[in-house]
């Protein structure tokens, strides 16, 4: 995969999707999907354009994805390009036609462009879907709309997965993104109360201060740890147990294995949600019920074979 420099000039012509694609779920799925098919068709070169950070969407709500992970994902579904634009320069004030002309045909010498229905663009976001086929007619480059992508009748969107995942729904937020929500790391040295307590725990610095993490509690877990795929259950929260930490701590203990994985990378696949997070009152208690979290999923993964579930 190859990442296009802002401003820098691309000489062959190419098909472009454009978004901010956070979470890249099954609508933004239905786009790239068109996207290769097309390019393919077409002999073009198949270009994502995306943007670095969201200044306003930011400030509204957490992301589902870091760029990192939004370019992990592009990777798997085999994007050959991404250009990264920059929010913060002028992009943000100029006009649908001006972006067209010096964004889409100047730089990226584009002759296809693949939007949603609902796709909005330029100064205020004064452009739509119809401006985009009007300039696609000055500016000699075909316009493809994708149908919204429904689910249950609804579309699906990143706000609406955001949602579930804050509401602990992860099973729904899934079926939405079409592959499990994940969060990546290194893995840092906990204060080994685990190891104690009979049950060892990586616990994962996240990425990034605005990345959306699952609501607190407890849920099933895949660890893809350079490759090697861990089953796993964690600890999203607080450990009021223990402490009542300002900041929330993902915790996994995973099954069947030894390793030590202080300061390697992890990516950490939501699976299944099993509780809330709990304050007891006597640290037997929570050993018991971490035990019994254990035996959960131990069953879990003995109906539901690691190898059977499709992560990205
Ligand atoms: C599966 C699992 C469930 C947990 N559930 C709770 C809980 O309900 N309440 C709580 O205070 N801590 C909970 N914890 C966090 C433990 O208190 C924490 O892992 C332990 O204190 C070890 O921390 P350390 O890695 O910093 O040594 C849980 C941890 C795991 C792995
Ligand atoms: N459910 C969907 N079905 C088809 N295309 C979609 C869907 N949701 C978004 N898109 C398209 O994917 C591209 C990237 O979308 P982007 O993430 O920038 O914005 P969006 O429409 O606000 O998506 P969301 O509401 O999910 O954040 C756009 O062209 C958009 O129209």
């Amino acid at each position: 995969m190859k990442i296009i420099e802002f401003h820098k000039p691309v000489s062959k012509k190419t098909a472009i999707a454009i978004g901010m694609f956070d979470g890249v779920h099954l609508g933004h799925k239905a786009l790239i999907s068109q996207l290769l098919g097309k390019s393919d068709e077409k002999n073009l070169c198949p270009v994502i354009y995306t943007f670095s950070n969201h200044p306003i969407k930011e400030a509204k709500r957490k992301l589902l994805t870091t760029l990192n992970e939004k370019l992990y994902i592009f990777e798997k579904l085999d994007v050959e390009n991404i250009y990264i634009a920059n929010l913060e320069e002028d992009l943000m004030t100029m006009s649908p036609e001006e972006f067209v002309k010096k964004e889409l045909v100047k730089t990226l010498n584009c002759k296809l462009v693949i939007v949603g229905e609902n796709f909005r663009f330029g100064h205020k976001k004064e452009g739509n879907v119809n401006t985009l086929k009007e300039l696609g007619k000055i500016f000699n480059f075909e316009v493809i709309i994708v149908n919204k992508v429904l689910k249950d009748g609804v579309a699906v969107s990143s706000s609406l997965i955001h949602d579930l995942i804050l509401g602990g729904e992860i099973e729904e937020g899934n079926s939405l993104l079409g592959h499990p929500y994940f969060v990546q790391g290194i893995v840092e040295r906990g204060k080994g109360l685990g190891r104690h307590l009979g049950f060892p725990t990586a616990n994962l610095a996240y990425e990034n201060g605005n990345k959306l993490l699952p609501k607190n509690g407890v849920y099933i877990t895949i660890g893809n740890y350079n490759g090697i795929l861990l089953k796993g259950v964690t600890n999203v929260g607080f450990n009021p147990t223990f402490e009542d930490k300002k900041n929330v701590k993902i915790e996994s203990h995973f099954l069947d294995v030894e390793n030590d994985f202080y300061g390697k990378f992890l990516r950490l696949y939501f699976i299944k949600r099993l509780r809330d997070e709990i304050k007891y009152e006597k640290v037997q208690d929570l050993r018991n019920q971490v035990m019994a979290d254990i035996e959960e999923t131990r069953k879990f993964f003995e109906s539901n074979p690691i190898e059977s579930i499709a992560l990205i």
